[in-house]
């Protein structure tokens, strides 16, 4: 079934521009001028139930601009949206029950309160009934391993353990939507894969659909199979992460070839770019890798040859800056 059908979406801002100056901010007073910012330009895209979906982009593409549009938090100015079958910007409360959307960079509940209480919030807006809260929180935190913080003040837990406790707080209610905007911005790597891993799992148990922004390309290789590329507002890039990289492969591939001091690299020296003793890093353009390889292949003095997949973040910096 589809979750999200999005037809020819544009969203623009209008800004106020404010002139530097005492005097000049007087002047702006009196004759106002604004800015038309196009963050999201004619663009359309459907994404299946349960699907995991990588929205990416350099800053300001327009990704968190999307995301508000698919939770209703704000109207686009052309165009159409259909997110599990309504329109977001009704606010039904079916709806509203089954979306979730978690900003990675802005936490939802507040810090004075103790984790439980805070959640108690949650409970009580999502009218969660006492046992379901309960069987849910049991099995979220022991996944999450946050039982022992429950009763702590949620200012004094540590960044990681508070995204931990923003994403049970979204996912009580079992919503069939989940909007991740930047989930593992600031945490160290261990916390960064405990999500990816809880996020994995959660998605699997629960067939929910999920739509991850994130800088940290490592979140969309690990979590989506499918992504959504944006570039100053459009739509570049819908469909497989497998076939993104095969459309857009480097031209130069590394090869990392381990050997013995013995061998010989004198036909292939042009394409070294640092070698020692043991240990030789090769970059090759496509057309060269069969005969390098044949070359590499032929000599008993090297031990390992690595052809080094392409980096999702390698890819875009060639594709969007070139
Ligand atoms: N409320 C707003 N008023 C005016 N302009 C806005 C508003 N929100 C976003 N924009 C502009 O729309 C464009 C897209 O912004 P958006 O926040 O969607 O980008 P983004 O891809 O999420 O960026 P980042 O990766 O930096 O978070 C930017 O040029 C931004 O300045």
């Amino acid at each position: 079934m589809r979750a999200i059908e999005v037809n020819s979406l544009t969203k623009c801002f209008k800004t106020l521009q404010k002139d530097i100056g005492i005097k000049n901010s007087l002047k702006s007073l009196f004759k106002r001028e604004y800015r038309n910012i196009l963050a999201l330009d004619d663009i359309s895209f459907s994404i299946e139930e349960g699907e995991v979906i990588g929205l990416i982009g350099l800053n300001g593409a327009g990704k968190t601009t999307l995301l508000k549009c698919l939770a209703g938090l704000i109207y686009p100015t052309k165009g159409e949206i259909k997110v599990l079958n309504t329109n977001p910007w009704n606010k039904e409360n079916d709806f509203l029950k089954n979306i979730g959307f978690i900003m990675g960079q802005r936490g939802q509940l507040s810090l004075d309160l103790s984790a439980i209480d805070a959640l108690k919030i949650e409970k009580e807006i999502y009218e969660i009934d006492d046992e379901w809260f309960k069987e849910e929180l049991d099995e979220l935190c022991q996944l999450m391993r946050v039982d022992h913080l429950l009763k702590t003040q949620l200012r004094k837990v540590s960044l990681g353990e508070r995204m931990k406790l923003e994403i049970i707080s979204v996912l009580l209610h079992k919503p069939e939507l989940i909007l991740l905007d930047e989930p593992t911005i600031g945490l160290d790597f261990i916390a960064q894969d405990n999500i990816r891993k809880f996020l994995i799992q959660y998605n699997n148990e629960h067939n929910s659909t999920m739509i991850v922004t994130s800088h940290n390309l490592v979140d969309i290789e690990k979590l989506c199979s499918k992504i959504l590329l944006l570039n100053n507002g459009k739509l570049i890039y819908d469909g497989s992460l497998e076939n993104f990289k095969r459309l857009y492969a480097l031209k130069k591939k590394t090869i990392i070839v381990n050997h013995k001091e013995s061998t010989n690299f004198d036909t292939i020296l042009k394409f070294i770019k640092k070698q020692d003793k043991f240990k030789t890093i090769l970059e090759v353009p496509q057309e060269n890798l069969k005969e390098v390889k044949t070359i590499l292949g032929s000599q008993e003095s090297v031990t390992q040859i690595t052809i080094e997949e392409d980096k999702l973040e390698d890819i875009l910096s060639n594709m969007l800056l070139n």
